[in-house]
């Protein structure tokens, strides 16, 4: 598998990762409770309103026909219980609400209560003495305070009313809708502010766990080992710790919250559907059946369709990161076009498969719309059907439309919150991963700290390494070097050099055999001190974002700027970083001043210098530098080198001819040791390694001469 392959997919019902998602949630558990309650008090709200206008509709706009009591004036206070009754002429009526009518309030008023109801019979309204159907069809006979109203198979006495005497019956409506409506307002407005706080303590709690883990995520990667670095290519990284953390953040911010507030909002609509009518609910369910049929078929598809997005996404990502990385080969070899073809290539997969994603979607969500369209026509047809028999009120059909819409609201955007929790649970799986992963190189439980004054004293005994298991890059490597001596290596291409070199920095741990500093094996130091007793300088240099004296000290607060100064001056950097529009206070990169090769090989120079390390390693440090700088730099080089153990790794035998030892590395193995002299009186491999490019040299002179 290529090391830019990505996993894509997490079985969501893995419960050692939610255990640690919980356990990050687990310290905001007040935060997260009060969102949990706000998220039940906006659902409250938003429950409220299509019941509001149910009242509105059942007991004010359609209230005036309901059901009424009546007794004689004197003895109005017997209708208190049931309102605030109207009196005309000598009778005391109070209308009642709906619930009360309906569940036929007779029972708590006594005998004594007279029933009766305004009946509306052709363009006259009537007070009748009974209650009737609403829709019962009556006929007026007689006139003035004897008439009747028959039909049906009842006869009752009924007064007519006029307009005047209808209006005061209306007075409380208008009192009804004013109270309703500033209620309805109160639960808009309501929601709105419960929505905004709760929206806002979520991401603040979501933004605060992402905040952590990120910090959580840097420090541990500033922890890794090179072994970790080379399987990890950086565009991953970076996106483990920006891209991943941030859908895990909807995970905490939005989803859970939200499926919660989901689930409250199907519970909440069912109660208040079986409360206002059973028998409309029971119809609303038929369509249940239809619908897990339609999210488990959803759920299947769209699974597949979705890890395989993700595949294509991971797929193209890492094409991007090799390539964009890569541009400049690619533009120099002039394989443009076939690097276009392959992306076209990728390119059109995802987007097929995204093109997938979204018919199945846009299947999904307009068959759920369906099914709830289909649940509100059965609403239609068998509810308008009751509210004519009057067995429901035209408020309660009113309001089961709105709750089956609002029912399938979470449901048809099931879509989406799959694919974030999918997304999320990726990401979250990533993230563990990497945390989990343990620095493989890491201090002893009780390190010996080195002594203030490191003598310097590098030795290898026997070592052996491997950078892949079984692919042995150093074979029973020993050698000694002394404080304070000069040692080159010197070898071929991939005998093993530079490997020395990370070795000692430890890079890398060894398989076999010992390294020692000052005669103490390399993995009983601490780490920090270690690496702090030594400087490299390598033939690659990174600059920081920043500018040059930073770049010098690398943000080490306890190096001054006359420290930085003097080693600039070792290196003869100093007069070219004064020329510099603001001298050493100059920006590198991007936003300042951009550096040669050989400019950036002398600062990093510097920054080795500075550090007074104890011990200095240059590796191919001097191949990018002009023979003429060369001198110089060799000549600073003697100085620095001074009472300092110096490691040399060059392949230019004449820039080390002066070193204490050289050590010839081939395949892996140490092949000769001694100094110049010794090793080209030995007449073996230096003395060829040698001999080959004295030829070179002698052969550019005389081309030299030649022209
Ligand atoms: N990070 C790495 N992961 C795996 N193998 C590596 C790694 N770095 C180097 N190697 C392998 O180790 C071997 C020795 O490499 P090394 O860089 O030590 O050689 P070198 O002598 O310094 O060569 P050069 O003169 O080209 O710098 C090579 O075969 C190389 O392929």
């Amino acid at each position: 598998m290529s090391i830019h392959a990505e996993k894509t997919s997490v079985d969501i019902k893995d419960g050692q990762l939610l255990k640690k998602m919980l356990a990050y949630a687990i310290p905001h558990w007040k935060m997260i409770t009060l969102c949990i309650t706000l998220a039940f008090l906006i659902v409250v709200t938003d429950l409220a309103r299509p019941y509001i206008i149910k009242v509105a509709i059942d007991d004010h706009i359609n209230g005036l026909h309901k059901p009424m009591y009546a007794v004689e004036a004197e003895q109005a206070d017997r209708l208190k219980s049931y309102g605030k009754s109207i009196v005309i002429g000598g009778t005391a009526y109070v209308r009642l609400d709906a619930a009360a009518a309906e569940s036929g309030a007779s029972s708590a008023g006594g005998e004594a209560l007279r029933k009766v109801q305004i009946v509306e019979v052709g363009e006259g309204s009537y007070l009748a003495e009974g209650w009737v159907a609403p829709n019962a069809k009556l006929t007026a006979e007689g006139g003035g305070s004897e008439v009747r109203l028959t039909g049906e198979g009842v006869q009752l006495p009924a007064v007519y009313l006029d307009d005047a005497t209808i209006s005061g019956f209306r007075d409380r409506d208008f009192t009804g809708f004013l109270m309703l409506g500033a209620l309805f307002l109160i639960a808009v407005i309501g929601g709105a502010v419960l929505s905004y706080v709760q929206t806002n303590l979520l991401q603040y709690t979501g933004q605060h766990i992402i905040y952590r883990i990120r910090g959580e995520l840097f420090e541990h990667l500033g922890k890794m080992s090179a072994s970790f670095f080379d399987r990890n290519p950086v565009g991953r990284l970076v996106v483990r710790v920006t891209q991943d953390t941030e859908s895990l953040n909807q995970l905490y911010s939005q989803v859970i919250v939200n499926l919660v507030k989901d689930f409250i909002v199907l519970i909440g609509i069912l109660i208040i559907m079986l409360q206002m009518s059973v028998k409309l609910t029971g119809l609303m369910l038929v369509v249940i059946p239809l619908l897990a049929a339609l999210t488990v078929w959803y759920r299947i598809v769209v699974r597949e369709a979705q890890r395989k997005m993700r595949i294509l996404l991971a797929r193209l990502n890492s094409f991007l990161a090799e390539n964009l990385s890569g541009i400049r080969i690619t533009q120099l070899f002039v394989r443009e076009e076939r690097q276009l073809e392959q992306f076209r290539e990728l390119n059109g997969e995802h987007y097929k498969a995204g093109m997938r994603n979204t018919v199945i979607n846009s299947v999904f969500q307009p068959a759920v719309g369906f099914v709830g369209n289909l649940a509100i026509a059965l609403l239609i047809w068998y509810g308008g059907g009751s509210v004519l028999d009057g067995a429901i009120t035209f408020g309660i059909v009113y309001a089961f439309t709105h709750y089956v819409r609002q029912f399938f609201n979470p449901l048809m955007s099931l879509a989406e919150k799959y694919n974030q929790i999918q997304t999320a649970m990726v990401g979250a799986e990533r993230i563990f991963e990497l945390l989990g992963e343990k620095p493989s190189i890491v201090d002893k439980e009780e390190p010996k700290p080195l002594p203030k004054q490191v003598r310097g004293e590098i030795e290898f005994d026997h070592v052996w390494f491997a950078y892949n298991e079984g692919e042995w890059v150093l074979r029973d490597v020993s050698f000694k070097i002394g404080p304070g001596q000069t040692v080159a290596f010197v070898g071929a291409t991939g005998a093993g050099k530079s490997s020395i070199i990370q070795l000692i920095n430890r890079f890398y741990d060894i398989q076999k055999g010992t390294i020692r500093l000052d005669g103490v094996d390399i993995r009983d130091l601490p780490l920090d001190q270690l690496r702090r007793a030594i400087s490299v300088v390598q033939q690659d240099v990174f600059l920081f974002n920043g500018d040059i004296a930073s770049n010098i000290r690398l943000n080490e607060a306890g190096i001054t700027d006359d420290e930085v100064k003097e080693a600039a001056r070792m290196v003869h950097m100093d007069e070219f970083i004064r020329k510099q529009p603001l001298g050493y206070a100059t920006p590198l990169g991007e936003r300042g001043v951009n550096l040669s090769l050989g400019q950036r090989q002398l600062l990093s120079f510097a920054r080795a210098i500075v550090f007074r390390p104890q011990i200095l390693i240059l590796d191919e440090a001097t191949s990018n530098i002009d023979t003429e700088t060369e001198l110089v730099v060799q000549d600073a080089l003697k100085t620095i080198s001074k009472n300092r153990t110096t490691l040399i790794v060059a392949h230019r035998l004449s820039t080390i001819q002066h070193a204490d030892q050289i050590i010839v590395m081939h395949k892996g193995k140490v092949r000769e040791t001694g100094n110049h002299y010794q090793l080209l009186a030995l007449k073996g491999y230096y003395y060829k390694l040698f001999e080959l490019q004295y030829k070179d040299q002698k052969q550019d002179m005389q081309m030299q001469h030649a022209r």
